[in-house]
């Protein structure tokens, strides 16, 4: 039985885990970790992950960027291995978790769906022909109102996919608002929508002249992030450290 830390256990996604977790015989969350512990929980909460003493075998972490120095702090000193599902991440804190996996295992992933990540090889094939043949490359990302990053890591992640097919020649575009200019043909441009409960829709487009190729995935509930995180957690636990990702844990 594989001993879980939840890092944001009371969070949207923290939740989901706890709920998937309590049915899951292969796996149980030994101890919580999260700044809001005003709700009850049936194992113990923390409310600081340097506080959390409880032997596990292995962290989920769904939380907030600015937790994530502390747990990978955490996680390198017990060579302890880390899911990491936290976005939004800065460069520093990126160069920081490919150090701790000198350490100690650590999973990181923006998504942890079977379908974005069959996309993300998908989409290396299309962009292996439709970028030299000149379709422009857009991206647009939606997302429930209280997500506090953009774009979504997701976003970045199959841009970041396109980009490695082509080579690394495009650049990223955010915003157009400040330039009155026309795209350049080695641009990804990125959108970002935010409202109401919009659980997680990514659209990849290719557009050339005449004929517009779109990649489309849609989430429907945060479970299959869920199902996809206890999945990786499972399959981490024991093992050494070194960088992991979806694609050690899901058969594409
Ligand atoms: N990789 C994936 O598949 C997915 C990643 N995410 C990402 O996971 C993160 C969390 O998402 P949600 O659960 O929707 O957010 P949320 O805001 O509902 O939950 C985050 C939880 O972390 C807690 N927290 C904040 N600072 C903390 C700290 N220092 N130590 C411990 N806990 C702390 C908050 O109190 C909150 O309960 C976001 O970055 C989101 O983008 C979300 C869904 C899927
Ligand atoms: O905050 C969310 O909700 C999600 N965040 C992840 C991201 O930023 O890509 C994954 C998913 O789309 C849901």
């Amino acid at each position: 039985m594989v001993r879980a830390i939840m890092h944001g256990c009371n969070g949207k996604m923290g939740r989901v885990i706890t709920g998937l977790i309590s049915e899951d015989e292969g796996i149980r969350i030994v101890a919580g970790v999260d700044t809001y512990t005003a709700v009850p929980n049936e194992y113990p909460v923390f409310d600081s992950i340097e506080k959390c003493d409880v032997e596990a075998d292995v962290v989920i972490d769904f939380s907030n960027a600015s937790a994530v120095d502390g747990l990978l702090s955490y996680c390198r000193a017990r060579k302890l291995p880390v899911v990491l599902c936290t976005t939004g991440l800065s460069e520093a804190q990126l160069a920081e978790v490919e150090d701790a996996a000198k350490e100690t295992a650590v999973l990181k992933s923006a998504n942890m769906s079977l379908g974005i990540n069959l996309l993300l090889k998908l989409l290396q094939d299309a962009a292996k022909v439709l970028g030299p043949a000149g379709y422009d490359i857009e991206l647009v990302e939606r997302h429930h109102n209280q997500k506090v990053d953009a774009p979504s890591g997701t976003a970045i992640a199959l841009a970041d996919s396109v980009n490695e097919a082509l080579d690394h020649q495009y650049t990223y575009v955010y915003d157009r608002s400040q330039v009155r200019q026309k795209r350049d043909k080695k641009e990804i441009g990125i959108s970002a929508v935010r409202g109401g409960t919009i659980v997680g829709d990514h659209e990849v487009i290719f557009a050339g002249t005449d004929e517009v190729i779109e990649f489309r995935h849609t989430a429907y509930s945060k479970s299959v992030f869920g199902k996809g995180a206890v999945e990786a957690a499972k399959f981490l636990a024991g093992k050494p450290a070194g960088r992991y990702d979806m694609s050690d844990v899901i058969q594409l």
